[in-house]
């Protein structure tokens, strides 16, 4: 072997345990000591949250659920249909899950990810399809440049949880019963929200409606737990990318520390998280659901040196094999139907197809006249 071979074989190697370690997460990577961005996880310029003096703040529009549930409602209605139209995301307060719910689903999520990396790395696939998924970055079959982000994916369609909490973490203690009930509970809420959406674009419910909104009772789930470690270089790279919500709605529980920020009016501004709230977002099958009335906004997050943050997103929609597709009432000759029928199975042969960027998979629906 000539010596420029060996070391052209010694930085293959290198090259090739490096890659190895990003593939573990950003977790392993921090808890073995960190003081620069690998060059894995910056991005292009052009990429980068923009570094900013001080970044805009958006005070969301806040909806409470216990007004919607009451002799307010009609008001309570014509804020949420703002919301929905203007910004795609609005703050839920009053919401009715107990602090203890929200405190024991907080807690197992950060000890899972603070579990060692082997019990973690049970759960890792590379199986789109798979039920319980720990990984990282947004798609690490896929990134070129990876997020700062670890996550744990769990599949939690109400008809069948229990038999899916048989493949959930048993560690740390509690997990299955507190993220279980977290589940439920978000589900429900789901549910609520859901109704008076359909009522803010269709107006009274008729028999039809009811039908769906059994289809929604027995609908899909997943709860996404994202962990974003503190990061050495936070201002050369992203939690997550620039991405719409693929589902109906997706229920956000953030803690107090930063990170999430929407796209609104062409600017990234950052949503201050407010206590005891859920942020929630219209997703993509909302969007073609409304005939594009409702519009799944982006959103991203960025990371930070200081504290390590934790976030619970749960994407709700409907039955897994049910065709998403524009609401009939709202078709008509003066609104076209603007978006194909879509399912899940063509959107999980989209994203392993492709790299999901923005809201690529959405624009790929678009009927264009
Ligand atoms: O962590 C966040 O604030 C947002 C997470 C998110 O956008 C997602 O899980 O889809
Ligand atoms: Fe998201």
């Amino acid at each position: 072997m000539t010596p420029g071979m060996a070391v052209e074989n010694d930085s293959t190697t290198v090259a090739l345990e490096l890659a190895q370690m990003y593939q573990k997460g950003v977790k392993h990577l921090c808890d073995n000591g960190l003081n620069k961005l690998p060059f894995k996880y910056v991005l292009p310029n052009s990429d980068r949250p923009q570094p900013c003096k001080l970044p805009a703040a958006l005070q969301l529009p806040v909806i409470d659920l216990a007004q919607l549930c009451g002799p307010n409602r009609c008001h309570v209605l014509r804020s949420l249909t703002k919301a929905c139209e203007e910004y795609g995301f609005f703050q839920l307060i009053n919401h009715g899950i107990s602090s203890d719910v929200i405190s024991n689903m907080r807690e197992v999520s950060s000890k899972f990810f603070e579990l060692p990396y082997e019990e973690r790395a049970k759960y890792m696939s590379s199986d789109m399809h798979a039920t319980v998924r720990y990984g990282t970055s947004f798609n690490q079959n896929k990134d070129n440049v990876f997020c700062w982000r670890d996550f744990l994916k769990l599949t939690c369609n109400p008809n069948n949880l229990q038999q899916l909490l048989s493949g959930w973490p048993s560690s740390p203690a509690g997990f299955k019963d507190s993220a279980s009930t977290y589940a439920e509970e978000t589900h429900r809420l789901f549910l609520c929200l859901v109704e008076a959406i359909l009522e803010s674009l269709g107006g009274d419910m008729e028999i039809e409606d009811e039908k769906l909104l059994n289809e929604f009772e027995k609908g899909s789930q997943l709860m996404v737990m994202n962990c974003y470690p503190q990061c050495p270089e936070p201002e050369l790279t992203l939690g997550m990318p620039p991405h719409s919500d693929y589902g109906f709605l997706t229920l956000l529980l953030q803690d107090q520390v930063e990170g999430l920020q929407i796209h609104y009016q062409q600017k990234w501004v950052t949503v201050q998280p407010l206590p005891n709230s859920f942020v929630v977002n219209i997703g993509d099958h909302l969007e073609i659901f409304s005939n594009g009335r409702y519009k799944s906004v982006l959103h991203r997050v960025v990371v930070n040196a200081k504290k390590d943050r934790i976030s619970v997103a749960t994407l709700h929609s409907l039955p897994f094999d049910s065709t998403i597709k524009p609401w009939p009432k709202l078709v008509n000759e003066e609104n076209p139907r603007l978006y194909k029928d879509t399912n899940f199975g063509i959107f999980l042969d989209y994203i392993s197809s492709c790299e999901p960027k923005r809201k690529n998979f959405l624009n790929s629906r678009k009927i264009i006249y």
